[in-house]
This record gives C-alpha cells, sequence and structure tokens, in this order.
C-alpha cells in the first residue's frame, strides 16, 4: 500500500493545529492546567487535539484513535471550555480545498468535547489505530521552546505513516543545531517544518505554512564515520531522561561537544534530516513507560531517513502493545552504521550502576 492518502490527510491535519498551537504559543493565556499524573495541560492541547481528530474522522471515519488528552476538564470547566472551542471554532487552513480535505471546522462545544474523547482506543496489534500527541513538549511549550504536533498511522501495531509538525525549527535541514534552539524560540520568518514518513517510502521534510501543502524534500541522517565528533540531543527536562547516564555514555564515546536540549519529538526530526547525529533517553525512574504517542511518529521519520531505533537493551520499539511501549525502557537512536558502538556504550554504563 501506498499510504498516499492517509499521508495527505496527516500532513493537514497537523498542519492546521499547529496553525492553533502558533496562536496559543504567542498569546499570553496558555491556561495551563495540572493533570492527575502533574505533567500540564494547555488549552493548545485540546484544541489541536480537537481539530486533528476531526480530520481524520471525516476520512477515515472508521480508524481508532490513541490520543493523549481526554475532554474531562472541558465537561467540567464551562470557562475552558469556552476558551478552547472560540480557538477551535475560528481556526481553518488558509486554502479551501485543502481544508475541504480535512471536513471544515468542527459543530459546537458538545461535538468538540466528544471529538476529544475519540482519542481513548486502547491500542494494540490490530487493524488501523492513529497515535496522536497534540502537543508534544507541553513543558517546552510553556517555557516559550520546542514543541512538536505529532500524529501517526500503525496498522496492525507497525508504523506506517508519520507526521511531525515543529513550528520553533528552521526551515533549513542544513542550518546547525546550536545550544540556543531550546530556548526562547520564535515562529519567526524562516521557522517552522513539517517532517513525514511513509514506511518503505523515506522521510521528507517541506515547510510548515498556512494552506496548501508546500513541496517535500527528502531528508537524510548525516553519516557519521567517528562517532567522537557526533552530536547527542537529549530533553531538557532531567525528569524525562537520565542526563547524568546520557552524559557517562557520550564520555564513553570519546564526545566532548555538550549535547543539544530541546522538548518533544523535534530531537527525532533534527537527527533525521543531519542537524544532530543521536537521540537518547535513558529511564530515571524504572516503572514509567513510554506512551505510543511519544515515539510512533518520530521512530519511523529517522529509519526511513537511515536511522535505527530501538530501546536500551536492543531490541525495536513495540508499539503493539497498547497505549505505551509496555515492553521497551528507553530509546536509542542513532545512523545506522554507529547504532550498535552507540547501544553498546549505552548497555555498559547501565550494566556499572
Ligand atoms: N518520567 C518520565 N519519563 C519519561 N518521559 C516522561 C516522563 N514524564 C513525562 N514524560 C513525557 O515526556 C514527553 C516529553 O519529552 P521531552 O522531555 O523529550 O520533551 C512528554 O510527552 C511527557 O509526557 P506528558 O505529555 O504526559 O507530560
Ligand atoms: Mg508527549
Ligand atoms: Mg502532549
Ligand atoms: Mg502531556
Amino acid at each position: 500500500m501506498s499510504y498516499q492518502q492517509e499521508l495527505n490527510i496527516a500532513l493537514l491535519a497537523v498542519q492546521r493545529a499547529s496553525l492553533l498551537t502558533k496562536r496559543v504559543f504567542h498569546s499570553h493565556t496558555k491556561g495551563p492546567l495540572s493533570k492527575s499524573d502533574a505533567s500540564p495541560v494547555t488549552i493548545g492541547d485540546f484544541g489541536a487535539q480537537a481539530l486533528i481528530i476531526s480530520a481524520l474522522q471525516h476520512a477515515f471515519a472508521s480508524d481508532e484513535i490513541v490520543a493523549e488528552e481526554e475532554a474531562k476538564d472541558l465537561r467540567e470547566n464551562e470557562g475552558l471550555r469556552t476558551t478552547v472551542w472560540d480557538l477551535v471554532k475560528e481556526v481553518r487552513l488558509r486554502d479551501d480545498a485543502a481544508e475541504e480535505q480535512i471536513g471544515g471546522g468542527v459543530k459546537n462545544a458538545d461535538i468538540m468535547m466528544d471529538i476529544i474523547d475519540k482519542g481513548n482506543s486502547k491500542g494494540g496489534a490490530h487493524g488501523r489505530i492513529w497515535a496522536l500527541d497534540p502537543i508534544d513538549g507541553t513543558k517546552g511549550f510553556l517555557r516559550g521552546g520546542q514543541y512538536a504536533v505529532c500524529l501517526a498511522l500503525m496498522v496492525d501495531g507497525d508504523v506506517k505513516v508519520g507526521v511531525l509538525g515543529c513550528p520553533n525549527l528552521p526551515v533549513d535541514d542544513s542550518a546547525p543545531l546550536d545550544s540556543k534552539v531550546g530556548e526562547n524560540a520564535t515562529d519567526a520568518e524562516g521557522m517552522g517544518v513539517l517532517f513525514a514518513a511513509v514506511q518503505g517510502q523515506g522521510a521528507t521534510s517541506r515547510p510548515l505554512t498556512e494552506g496548501a501543502l508546500a513541496q517535500p524534500k527528502k531528508i537524510a541522517m548525516k553519516s557519521v564515520s567517528d562517532i567522537s565528533a557526533a552530536t547527542f540531543c537529549e530533553s531538557v527536562e532531567a525528569g524525562h531522561s537520565s542526563h547524568s547516564d546520557q552524559s557517562q555514555i557520550a564520555q564513553k564515546l570519546g564526545i566532548t561537544k555538550p549535547s543539544v536540549r530541546m522538548d518533544s519529538q523535534a530531537k527525532y526530526g533534527s537527527i533525521a534530516r543531519g542537524a544532530g547525529d543521536v537521540y537518547l533517553r535513558l529511564p530515571v525512574r524504572k516503572d514509567y513507560q513510554e506512551k505510543i504517542w511519544d515515539h510512533a511518529a518520530g521512530d519511523l521519520i529517522v529509519r526511513e531517513a537511515g536511522g535505527e531505533v530501538t530501546d536500551a537493551e536492543g531490541n525495536r520499539l513495540d508499539f503493539s502493545k497498547g497505549r505505551t511501549l509496555a515492553a521497551n525502557k528507553g530509546v536509542v537512536a542513532a545512523p545506522e552504521a554507529v547504532h550498535k558502538e552507540v547501544l553498546d556504550a549505552v548497555k555498559s554504563v547501565l550494566r556499572n550502576k
């Protein structure tokens, strides 16, 4: 299967949701609330989830969706509901034909909440299931840094299509990653990129526009012959991945450059286009299970760009286990040629802990 229709709808849906998140990013009222696990959620997360699921339901009515957010807070808080609805009803692609392909807008606030709650699939190994993170890196979004709108289609537990909208990364694939990439980001001129991949068809990037899709360009990971010269990417949040283990691994590989810290799956996109080389996410807590929506799109984009993505033991990420990556701990993403060398260093550091 070529999955061209799925890719097209996913790209348009992510592009439209990114318009909404950008509005919130620049407003003073992001409306952060704290969820039961103490992580934040904003009006941007709810609004983007509603717009994307609405597009998927229009195009693929019988597909299931595993999405991060639920409408409970909106049902209980009228003010919050109205604020999110005011955003959702206004945001449209500035291209009628493109907007029509994703079904136009949502009809009213009640339907919006029902749509948000359609993201409650249990996931699993059977059938067509989308994995959606409406804002990945919400902490980065609140801090003014990197974040990503993430959508992937799995068929029988295998990721077939992945799209990442990164409003605060440069369009230019060859722009070097500096240590400031994760700070005070703006979506000024030259910023905003959509990454995409279809299994067996390679990975692309294109500028994030406000209307019809821009032309895609093929992307590929940088070939790294000397691992000591590699650029590492890691989370900003030390609570999400172990900075200390990652720094020991870098040291073991002879890497002296400081790691580039940024929030969200923007890390997967950045290494897929050769702006960085290696993404490490080593567990801080034994009991944390990574969520499928935090990895599905990025995993495919990196592998289609010539990379290998495994957990800390060298197993491929298994998206067929439900809403979490229950069978995996940690993530090691690197160009194919050096992945083993990186993984050996990971194993050796973790063994000696
Ligand atoms: N203890 C944890 N370990 C790993 N990832 C976590 C942890 N807590 C939250 N996350 C998730 O990490 C992702 C962001 O990663 P990064 O640091 O690379 O930007 C978020 O989706 C966040 O989930 P959530 O959306 O529920 O807050
Ligand atoms: Mg996330
Ligand atoms: Mg999220
Ligand atoms: Mg979250």
